[in-house]
């Protein structure tokens, strides 16, 4: 047999200790289907003395990730410390410089830093791994960057953050509140360290800058996504939405249009009968439109400590399996030195569906003049209703429009006319609507 594979872990926390507990109990497997032992020699966290059900005896500990790389005797780093500065930056950027192959699930440094460190990497033969920062246990990287060579990509979306999808499913399915769901995603170890990366889209960001990378052969372009959470989506709209015949799901968008590539991460209502409105929970789906094959949808757990180890797992044993000296994997998918330059469709070009719902004051002729305002801008509703439920005496009158495919840009002038005649109370709420192709 091979000599062991030795790694470096820096972060025992949800993933972390998964992770450590996984390898140990499964050592004797991994060996088998790798054709070599994998052994973990050091590790790094913040609190040494922490019970984390894990046995660290034989294992060296260092106080500090950079210290780790530096020091310990080790052929890949996995770095599960979290964050784009720091720890997390310093001691990736050590390994690179040091010849040893990286494993992380860090998204926000990979959107942040992605490219420069493919270079250094693509520079001294290294691998960097990274399929547990995108959509957790779903194989998604390893389908795009070695399965699906070769297909031309045209829309890449899905749900990909966990903490978001089980807030919202637990809101429309237990009318809890979003306070007490998003302390629960907490306590299940599917929230960020600060949890508004999830509620506020930048976790979904920074997931769907690399699927974009992967599919359109560009630059990461992180800053250009139009960004929307969920934090203002209330259960007025998940009941509404449900009456008109869809559900709000946080979904991740990148697709290729005329200008440019479009990104956007926004609250969107899907329709009830699609596969993507029916995944719920913390599980995650992906969904690719290629030329070649169609579309795929993969669905499966997209948080939590064992969902992610297992991805962590399988970047680690692909490097076991992987012959010294071989062609690598490119770390996004083709060199970096080719990727292209990103060139970004801008939001108010974006076309679709829309749902507005207004609150307004109950005076004659504000229905009508919702309409004409919409009809102004050119665009064509599919549906206009003001429904008793949603009010009670004397309260202000809901107003819901389900707009056909129109330009961003006309809703917005709509929507802006609209708060001009005085009869609005409170902000519009505007939701897209996102139709999958078949599934
Ligand atoms: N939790 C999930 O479901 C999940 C899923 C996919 C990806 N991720 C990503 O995995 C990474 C880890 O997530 P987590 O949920 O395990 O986080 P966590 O907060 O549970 O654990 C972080 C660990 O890193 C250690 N750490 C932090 N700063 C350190 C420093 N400066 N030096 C040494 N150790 C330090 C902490 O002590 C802790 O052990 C993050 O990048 C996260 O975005 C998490
Ligand atoms: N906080 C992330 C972890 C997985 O990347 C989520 O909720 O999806
Ligand atoms: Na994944």
């Amino acid at each position: 047999m091979a000599d062991a594979l030795k790694i470096g872990i820096a972060g025992l926390g949800t993933v972390g200790a998964s992770l450590v507990r996984i390898i140990q109990q499964r050592s004797n497997a991994l060996a088998v289907a790798c054709g070599r032992a994998i052994t973990i020699t050091a590790v790094s966290a913040r609190n040494r003395n922490k019970d984390r059900g894990v046995d660290l005896s034989g294992i060296t500990w260092f106080d500090d990730p950079v210290a780790l790389v530096e020091n310990a005797d080790i052929d890949v780093f996995v770095e599960l410390v979290g964050g784009v500065d720091g720890a997390a930056d310093l001691s990736v950027r050590a390994a690179l410089a040091r010849g040893i192959h990286v494993v992380t699930a860090n998204k926000a440094l990979l959107a942040r830093h992605g490219v420069e460190f493919a270079r250094l990497a693509e520079e001294k033969g290294l691998l960097i791994n990274y399929e547990a920062a995108v959509a957790g246990g779903i194989p998604v990287i390893k389908a795009m960057r070695e399965s699906l060579t070769g297909n031309n990509f045209s829309r890449v979306y899905g749900i990909m953050n966990g903490t978001c999808n089980y807030i919202l499913t637990r809101m429309e399915k237990e009318g809890l509140s979003f306070e007490a769901c998003l302390k629960e995603a907490q306590r299940l170890g599917y929230a960020e360290a600060d949890p508004t990366f999830d509620i506020e889209g930048n976790d979904t960001a920074h997931k769907l800058a690399i699927l974009t990378t992967l599919a359109f052969g560009s630059e990461i372009a992180v800053d250009d996504i139009y960004l929307e959470g969920i934090s203002n989506i209330s259960i007025e709209d998940i009941n509404a939405a449900a009456e008109l015949g869809y559900r709000i799901k946080l979904l991740g968008v990148a697709q290729r249009t005329e200008t440019g590539i479009e990104q956007r991460v926004h609250p969107t209502m899907v329709p009830l009968d699609s596969v993507i409105a029916q995944v719920d929970g913390v599980t995650n789906a992906v969904a690719l439109e290629s030329d070649i094959l169609g579309e795929l949808l993969m669905v499966g757990p997209g948080a939590g400590g064992n969902a992610t180890a297992s991805a962590v797992l399988g970047d680690i044993t692909d490097i076991a399996k992987s012959r010294p000296g071989a062609q690598q994997v490119p770390v996004l998918g083709r060199p970096a030195a080719l990727l292209e330059h990103y060139r970004q469709a801008k939001m108010k070009s974006h076309e679709g569906g829309y749902f507005i719902r207004l609150s307004v004051v109950d005076r004659a002729g504000v229905f009508a003049s919702i309409a004409t305002k919409m009809a102004e801008n050119g665009i064509s509703l599919e549906s206009i209703v003001q429904r008793s439920q949603y009010t009670t005496a004397d309260a202000p009158v809901t107003i819901i429009l389900v707009t056909h495919a129109t330009m961003e840009n006309a809703v917005r002038k709509a929507v802006s006319a609209i708060k001009h005649e005085g009869y609005l109370i409170g902000e519009p709420q505007v939701i897209r609507i996102e139709r999958p192709k078949t599934v």
